[in-house]
């Protein structure tokens, strides 16, 4: 297994690894309190491994989330152009997902909720006071938590400095690691505003903030407690990919693609969606004329995946990758193995591109037609 391109020679070969995820030889720290406010005041928070258990056995505590969607930095930033955001797809993204969490797919009327002021705006912030006061509810099923990349935010700053290769003793990774957070973090906020102007009661949550880290780029430590309690509530939690702390290397840079196989192993999801600029996974880097979108993968209880449609020429098994020369993170390889390693938790993962009506349907759950877009990675039980 292996990748490159872009960055040198020309793409690899990623062929039908065992996912390695559920034999990781690492234990993470859980923190999961009691779904709020059900712990009464100078009541004890459990300790890590009782709330883990109690996660498992509750089914109540993750029967709820519906959706972990991920925002592909390559989808919601203009990759190529430092900084830049793809204001269409971002706006096309937050849209769907209001359209998606409306009851009975009816979207209705939209309360924006970033009351602050833009850049050059002349008038203070606009506050539907009246319309948010006769509401007797948002109307939207929020149980979802929304994971963005970094795009063209972050991924530039970590490379230059090399965060995720770790070393915090020097002054360049040091700063890198500060330049990292704000670049994604400005990110996070403008993602965070755009779904609120679509009325979804969104909040920004950095891992880093949120006591995260690795160990030799594993996540070691998880505290999920913020999460929980938003959902509780029904705020719709804001991840992203993120420069963390790390036991051994000091510091690295942690994925959305692995944040959000976290978060599936800690809250069961019906369904995950990973929407990017490409219609899915293709036996080789879409740039090549000759590319095929496969369209669905299933995964064994050992990890081993296979293509199950469509049948390709030469009963090919694996999948050729690249990824750009500044990426962090592995990019669609990274992504495939934690979808993967999802799929084989037993729940179905979907792989489409943003703003189409593929990736409504894909936030929907719908995607069983024959003429949905889209790559299915699943559990072969
Ligand atoms: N075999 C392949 N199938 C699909 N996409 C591929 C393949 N090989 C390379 N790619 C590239 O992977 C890119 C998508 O992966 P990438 O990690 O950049 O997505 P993202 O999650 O949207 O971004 P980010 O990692 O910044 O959040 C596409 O732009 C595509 O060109
Ligand atoms: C580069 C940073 C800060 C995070 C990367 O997250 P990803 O784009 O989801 O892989």
């Amino acid at each position: 297994m292996g990748r490159s391109g872009r960055r040198s020679t020309g793409p690899a070969f990623l062929g039908n690894p065992e996912v390695p995820v559920a034999t990781e030889q690492h234990q993470i720290r859980l923190s999961l309190p009691r779904p709020w406010p059900a712990r009464g005041r100078g009541e004890e928070a459990p300790m890590a491994e009782e709330a883990a258990q109690e996660q498992q056995t509750d089914p109540a505590a993750s029967r709820s989330v519906r959706c972990i969607v991920k925002l592909g930095g390559a989808a919601i930033t203009n990759k190529g152009e430092l900084e830049s955001i793809d204001a269409a797809s971002l706006r096309s993204a937050c849209a769907q997902l209001r359209q998606a969490m409306s009851h009975g797919g009816a979207a209705g009327k939209v309360v924006g909720m970033d009351w602050s002021r833009r850049p050059g705006d002349p008038t203070g912030p606009v506050v539907d006071v009246e319309g948010l006061s006769e509401m007797g509810g948002l109307g939207l099923d929020s149980n979802f938590v929304v994971v963005h990349g970094a795009g063209s935010f972050g991924h530039f700053q970590a490379s230059r400095s090399g965060v995720h290769k770790g070393g915090l003793h020097s002054t360049l990774v040091k700063a890198g690691f500060v330049a990292t957070r704000i670049s994604v973090t400005s990110l996070n906020q403008e993602i965070v505003r755009a779904l609120a102007r679509e009325g979804i009661p969104s909040v920004g949550m950095s891992p880093f903030a949120c006591g995260w880290s690795t160990k030799q780029r594993n996540l070691e430590s998880v505290d999920a407690s913020q999460i929980m309690q938003s959902l509780h509530v029904g705020f719709v939690p804001v991840l992203h990919g993120d420069a963390v702390l790390d036991e051994l290397l000091d510091c690295t840079i942690l994925s959305g693609d692995v944040i959000i196989r976290h978060l599936a192993q800690l809250l069961s999801p019906k369904y995950v969606v990973f929407l990017t600029d490409v219609h899915g996974v293709y036996d080789r880097p879409p740039s090549d004329p000759n590319a095929v979108l496969l369209r669905e993968i299933a995964v064994d209880e050992n990890g081993s995946w296979s293509i199950v449609k469509p049948a390709l020429k030469g009963n090919k098994k694996g999948v050729e990758i690249s990824v750009a020369a500044h990426d962090t993170t592995g990019g669609m390889e990274t992504k495939i193995l934690e979808a993967a390693a999802i799929a084989r938790l037993g729940v179905d993962v979907y792989i489409t591109k943003v703003g189409t009506e593929h990736s409504l349907r894909a936030l929907k759950g719908d995607t069983s037609s024959e003429d949905w877009l889209g790559t299915v990675i699943r559990s072969s039980r």
